[in-house]
């Protein structure tokens, strides 16, 4: 014999499953709730119980079993073939055989209390339904009258309580026996509907009994339920009355909605519960909350928690999980995980690393040339000896336009110059993170050889991963000497092909025109080794080389397309500026409709002028441009606001620790250039694990603007010793956050930097530097020595401060300050625009024109 659980037996054989416990403790059968299950034997034990019981009840009783047994293989074709308990779901209607059985009691009892219940339930109202229930209930829990007034009290009302007590009571037994056809009854009842026919003739008359008792109490809804539902709505309000009295025994098997006439399905027993089929593969980005991975795996986020608990991570629902910990989820599950990497559609950048993956559509395009060189060597001389040379030529009768930048064209091929010699603009743009530049020529004056800023310049290109073409210019003058000017630049590094390098130089007289055409054919020569190649059929996305606000135009900028080709009409974001592409203007003040790679064209139509440097994107929609365009220039308000994060020596242990810094660049500047190479060398020597010194530029003399914008370009630190920033060197380089160390002994500035690299720099004081005064004026005063008569040009000098004597932009002494003087009385500060007397401790060697810096060393308040 089939298991049976103990609620099942219970409405097997119409008691309640306590009941039935009681029993089995009887016996001596341990079962812990109704849910626990029987074996064949104590079910017939128990049948012996309860069945030899219903069988000794009585007459009404037998047949009333009889009727049942009977119904089952003659009623329901169906039952006949299920387990008893499957026999009225198969029917589709109510929930198994048991709890039909318990209805159909129920509906019975009720039906049996109506006949002589009916006048007064009519008039009772809906009470009825519950006065039925009640002794229906109790009928069924103890087959012996107990009925509960109190619960009939309330529900009925005095008058019926009593004849319903009146009625049942002397049922005693005979209720049973009137249950009996009831239950025969019930049945057929529910079945009728289902089997039009059936055995619905038999009980007809009691049912017809029970629905005209129903209907005049206006249980509205089953009269027209009736046609389709009749059967189930009376089982379900027999349901509903049987469920109430069972309620207290056992409260969670059944359906407290049922009053609205829907089948109740199988409560007693849960259905093993359905988990949702798991997908092969879920996507996130960044993270997922546990709810949110919950709900791609389609589990319960309570089952994700109870997982990361095994897993040793407490979470909440809310907790955002990291991809580790979402990885080790799915892994469990055998679901696949992939991270979609958001791309920030605003930074422009995006757009150019995107560009590479062209393929079949990029063709040549012409190199971009920049000419840098030391002051005088004839950097402009040579631009507009190519640019008349040249563009005339193609272009006669265009009159040549200043916009930053032309082209020329050399046997057919173009070339683009950007037309603002120097270096400085050169990395001005670079720090902006324009990467314009293929090429760059490195104009030396034969005559003059290699100078300050011919270093500068080729440690900006090399900086930038720049290639270098050496013109060697002013050929024509009769002291020129190439051969020294290539002896020079070997030492830095630029080694002629003819001696065994791979740096062209080409002789050429700017002035005369002379080997121009040499120097274009070297440059198309460089740039086909580069294999420089961009995708015309693409939308444009280039540079600005400079930009400016035009009274009558508005902003006014010139672009160099570097990718695709630019329209008239283009939805552009530029910098932090947007708008649509009004007009074209290019090299030679021709209007054109499209530009493509390489090409420098001025346009209007920008809201705002943006900067030298900027990127510039075409977008498909205006839409789209000024959404960007908007969200840029407010994150560019933002970011003015915060500081830049330039590397420092105090941030340096912070970045290199966060794996930012690789290279440690660095420029170095001294006094002479002994020092220089001293300081360089033993800086290339420390050793920390991690991190390289690179030192990106050297040179003697005072620090420059251009130093500054090299460290802004490189993110690198300017060590000085025994010189300080000039004036715009100073300005630059605190509008760019650039770190300036100034030092008089080498192994303090190794011993700085070392620390620095090891997160150790700990300096508890800094100086401060709190004025300056200028020296106008030395009088000689024996016993006191020199007295400079000054002019305070900034900030103030006070009594106990430290003082530095410059001249020439070189520090030559250091030390105490002696006396402070105004007129004949000490001061104890002397602010700017006064005038001072000033001696200092140990130093007479004081000059006209020397410069003495204060300073002060404050104490660092570190955070
Ligand atoms: N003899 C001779 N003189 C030249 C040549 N190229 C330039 N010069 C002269 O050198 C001087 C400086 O030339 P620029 O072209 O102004 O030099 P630059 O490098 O542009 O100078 P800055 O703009 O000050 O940096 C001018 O007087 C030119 O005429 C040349 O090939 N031969």
């Amino acid at each position: 014999m089939t298991k049976i659980r103990v609620h099942e037996y219970a409405k097997r054989v119409n008691k309640s499953s306590k009941e039935v416990i009681t029993e089995l403790s009887k016996m001596n059968v341990s079962v812990s709730n109704h849910m626990s299950t029987l074996d064949g034997d104590t079910v017939k034990r128990l049948d012996h119980v309860f069945v030899a019981n219903v069988n000794s009840g009585g007459n009404n009783k037998s047949s009333n079993q009889q009727t049942n047994r009977q119904n089952r293989p003659t009623g329901q074709g169906s039952q006949k073939s299920g387990r008893p308990e499957n026999a009225n779901s198969s029917s589709g209607q109510s929930n198994g055989n048991g709890q039909t059985a318990q209805r159909s009691e129920s509906g019975q009892r009720r039906d049996g209390n109506r006949p002589s219940n009916n006048g007064q339930q009519r008039s009772g109202g809906n009470q009825r339904n519950t006065n039925q229930q009640r002794p229906a209930g109790q009928q069924r829990q103890s087959g012996q009258g107990q009925q509960r007034p109190g619960n009939q009290g309330q529900n009925n009302g005095g008058q019926q309580r009593q004849n319903n007590n009146g009625q049942q009571r002397p049922a005693g037994q005979g209720g049973q026996g009137q249950q009996r056809p009831g239950q025969g009854q019930q049945r057929p009842n529910n079945q009728g509907q289902q089997r039009p026919g059936g055995q619905g003739g038999q009980q007809r008359p009691s049912g017809q009994g029970q629905q005209g008792q129903q209907r005049p109490n206006g249980q509205g809804g089953q009269g027209q339920q009736r046609p389709g539902g009749q059967g189930q709505q009376r089982g379900n309000q027999q349901r509903s009355n049987t469920q109430r009295p069972n309620q207290n025994q056992r409260p969670n098997q059944f359906n407290k909605n049922n009053k609205k006439g829907k089948p109740q399905k199988q409560q007693h027993t849960p259905a093993p519960k359905v988990e949702k089929e798991l997908p092969s593969k879920i996507t996130f980005t960044e993270s997922l909350s546990v709810g949110e991975l919950a709900k791609k795996l389609g589990r319960e986020p309570s089952e994700i928690i109870k997982k990361l608990f095994m897993l040793g991570v407490m979470a909440t629902i809310n907790q955002e999980l990291d991809k580790d910990a979402i990885e080790l989820i799915c892994a469990d599950y055998g679901v696949e995980v992939e991270e979609e990497i958001k791309i920030d559609v605003t930074d422009l950048e995006v757009y150019f690393e995107q560009n590479e993956e062209d393929g079949a559509d990029l063709s040549e395009r012409p190199p971009v040339v920049t000419i840098m060189g030391h002051v005088d060597h004839g950097k402009t001389t040579l631009l507009d000896s190519i640019r008349q040379t040249k563009v005339t030529e193609g272009e006669a009768g265009g009159i040549t336009q200043h916009i930053g930048a032309y082209q020329v064209v050399d046997n057919g091929k173009k070339i683009t110059f950007l037309d603002t010699p120097g270096h400085a603009a050169f990395t001005t743009m670079r720090a902006r993170g324009a990467k314009v530049t293929d090429l760059t020529i490195l104009v030396v004056a034969a005559d003059d050889g290699v100078m300050p800023q011919t270093v500068e310049a080729i440690n900006h290109a090399k900086a930038a991963e720049v290639p270098i073409i050496v013109a060697v210019n002013k050929m024509d003058k009769p002291t020129a000497n190439p051969d020294r000017v290539m002896q020079e630049l070997t030492e830095h590094g630029l080694v002629p092909e003819d001696w065994g390098g791979d740096t062209i130089f080409v002789p050429v007289s700017a002035l005369k025109g002379e080997g121009i055409d040499t120097l274009l054919e070297m440059i198309l020569l460089v740039a086909e080794v580069a294999e420089l190649k961009a995708n015309p059929k693409r939308r444009a996305m280039g540079s600005v080389i400079e930009a400016q606000l035009d009274k009558g135009r508005g902003s006014v900028a010139t672009l160099l397309v570097q990718d695709g080709t630019l329209h008239i009409g283009d939805p552009i974001v530029v910098g932090n500026t947007f708008g649509r592409v009004r007009a074209m203007v290019n090299d030679i003040g021709r209007r054109v409709k499209e530009a493509g790679p390489s090409t420098p064209v001025e346009i209007t139509g920008l809201n705002d002028v943006p900067q030298a440097g900027d990127r510039f994107v075409v977008f498909e929609d205006e839409k789209t441009a000024r959404q960007i365009g908007e969200s840029r220039s407010s994150a560019a308000a933002v970011e003015n606001r915060t500081e830049k994060s330039r590397v420092t020596l105090d941030n340096l242990f912070e970045q290199m620790k966060q794996g930012e810094m690789k290279d440690l660049n660095i420029i170095v500047k001294a006094d002479v250039q002994g020092t220089v190479e001293a300081m360089a060398a033993s800086l290339m020597k420390i050793d920390v694990e991690g991190v390289n010194v690179k030192i990106i530029h050297t040179g003697a003399g005072a620090i420059n603007e251009s130093d500054i914008s090299l460290a802004a370009a490189s993110n690198a630190i300017v060590v000085g010793f025994n010189v300080r920033p000039d004036v715009n060197a100073k300005r630059a380089a605190e509008a760019e956050g650039v770190d300036i160390r100034l030092h008089r002994v080498i192994y303090k500035v190794i011993e700085e930097i070392e620390a620095a690299m090891k997160g150790m720099l700990d300096p508890e004081f800094e100086e401060k530097v709190i004025g300056q005064a200028e020296v106008r004026e030395t009088f000689k005063v024996s016993k006191v020595g020199t007295i400079a008569g000054s002019y305070v040009t900034e900030g103030k000098i006070t009594r106990d401060s430290g003082v530095r004597v410059i001249r020439d932009g070189i520090v030559i002494f250091e030390g105490e300050l002696d006396t402070l003087k105004r007129f004949k009385d000490d001061a104890k500060e002397v602010a700017r625009g006064y005038e001072c007397g000033i001696t200092i401790k140990n130093f007479n060697d004081i000059k006209e024109g020397d410069i003495i810096e204060a300073y002060v060393m404050e104490e660092i308040k570190r955070a």
